[in-house]
């Protein structure tokens, strides 16, 4: 007798004397293939096989769309070049073997990804595929926004990615592998809305306006030694997720310093009330109402609220494999984390506050502490850093880099892509955009 977990469950085909089930079978701890097996029976228990099957699918499918239709979007030049065979031999047969429905197509250039989201059909569609590194669903988020429907766009397409690329954040954050063919089981058995009992799973979303540019986020902005290390390291490309903790290290021992302004919309300053909200499940009903398009900061451009207190806003809990940067972010309560690194800390507190980061932990170091209620609210003029580290709930800031005398190359990213270095303000969007996901909570490590 074989046992096969609903979980691995993909489909079931009704012959005319035989049923084939078939399933995803482990091959590897990180990998699995699509397996069959078929059952013969005599038609004249057709009738009760065929109630049999449709339970069983169901069961395998509860809270999930069974059969999904994708949009198969490809970076054949993400990471280290590989994504195309990645997709056609570890994903491909997986889908198929779950009767999905996929329209694969490659990006031709940079920005590709933005003007197929931008075009879609999304009536045709229920999700996007990206087989790529975090570029490509960015552009995916980026081409849904600038829709005229662009609210409906990103509640109804769920996009989701297969690890094609040097950090995979979002496949990591939300099917909890860097396994293409574990992430694909994840995604065709994520809940999506099939009617009103499929469950959505709804993702923040962060506006960022900078010059007269206004993108959304779904990952990070960063600014400082993160965004050199995310940019400035493409030289070590070869390394893959070592490029990432090999480029702090350098850095921290030069104790590399970044000057700027930055104004924060604190939400949670405590690191006692964070664990509490973070452990409290969210509200599974935020949809992408038109309102929560709106700006409700306004722009760069506009005068900075007076009530703002300060570098480093994330969406997701992971940056890559190694990196669980923000252990206590989740993926729509509407609010953001920073992380504030002083310029002013050892070397040697420095590296172990960084090196924690690998597993999550370094939100429970001495270090890394919450500021005091005092300095809520205020605008932090902070020309070296003010704080230790430093870990915020907030919703909205504005940060205003200062270029360093003598550096030839500095660096903002937003979801690990560059966009020009200058003042830019950033505003959380509440379960704007919808991703395959099952569990409440993103897979890295919590708080
Ligand atoms: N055909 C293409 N030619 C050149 N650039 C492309 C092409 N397709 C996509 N791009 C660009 O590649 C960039 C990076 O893409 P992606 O994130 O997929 O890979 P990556 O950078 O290797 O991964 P990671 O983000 O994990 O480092 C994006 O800015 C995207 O616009």
């Amino acid at each position: 007798m074989r046992t096969i977990r609903l979980y691995d469950m993909l489909w079931v085909d009704i012959g005319e004397t035989a049923i084939t089930l078939k399933f995803a079978e482990s091959v590897s701890k990180s990998s699995v293939k699509p397996a069959s097996i078929t059952y013969p029976f005599d038609d004249s228990a057709r009738e009760k096989v065929e109630e049999w099957v449709s339970n069983l699918l169901a069961r395998a499918y509860e809270g999930s769309l069974p059969s999904k239709r994708f949009k198969v979007i490809i970076n054949p030049f993400g990471g280290s070049r590989k994504a195309v065979s990645i997709f056609d031999n570890q994903a491909k047969a997986l889908f198929e073997a779950a009767h999905c429905k996929l329209d694969v197509e490659q990006t031709l250039h940079t920005q590709h990804a933005i003007e197929i989201a931008e075009n879609l059909d999304i009536e045709a569609y229920d999700g996007v595929v990206c087989c790529s590194g975090d570029g490509v669903p960015h552009e995916v988020f980026n081409g849904l926004f600038k829709r005229s429907d662009a609210a409906r766009a990103l509640s109804k397409i769920a996009v989701c990615q297969l690890p094609g690329g040097s950090g995979n954040a979002m496949c990591w954050n939300l099917t909890g592998t860097g396994s293409a063919s574990l992430a694909t089981v994840a995604i065709i058995k994520a809940y999506l809305v099939v009617s009103t009992e499929g469950k959505r799973k709804p993702l923040d979303l962060i506006s960022v306006t900078h010059g007269d540019c206004h993108i959304v986020s779904f990952l990070s902005q960063s600014f400082g030694m993160i965004a050199e290390v995310d940019l400035g390291t493409e030289h070590l490309r070869w390394m893959g997720d070592a490029r990432f903790i090999a480029g702090l290290l350098q850095r921290i021992s030069k104790k590399s310093a970044y000057p700027c302004d930055i104004a924060v919309k604190v939400a949670i300053d405590n690191k006692a009330s964070i664990r509490d909200h973070y452990r409290t499940p969210e509200n599974e009903n935020v949809r992408g109402a038109e309102e929560l398009l709106k700006l409700e900061y306004g722009t760069v451009n506009d005068p900075l609220p007076e009530d703002w207190s300060l570098i480093h806003g994330a969406l997701m809990a992971w940056m890559s494999a190694d990196v669980n940067f923000f252990p206590a972010a989740k993926p729509n309560d509407g609010m953001f984390d920073l992380i504030c690194v002083d310029s002013a800390l050892s070397r040697f507190k420095l590296t172990k506050t960084l090196l924690a980061v690998e597993t999550g932990s370094h939100f429970d170091m001495p270090q890394v502490i919450c500021p005091h209620h005092s300095l809520v609210g205020v605008a932090i003029k902070s020309s070296s850093v003010v704080l230790k580290v430093d870990y915020k709930k907030i919703i909205a800031y504005r940060l205003i880099p200062h270029k360093r005398e003598g550096v030839a190359e500095e660096y903002i990213s937003i979801d690990g892509e560059r966009i020009p270095f200058g003042p830019l303000q950033a505003e959380v969007h509440r379960g704007l955009a919808t991703v395959l996901a099952n569990g409440d909570r993103y897979e890295a490590r919590g708080v």
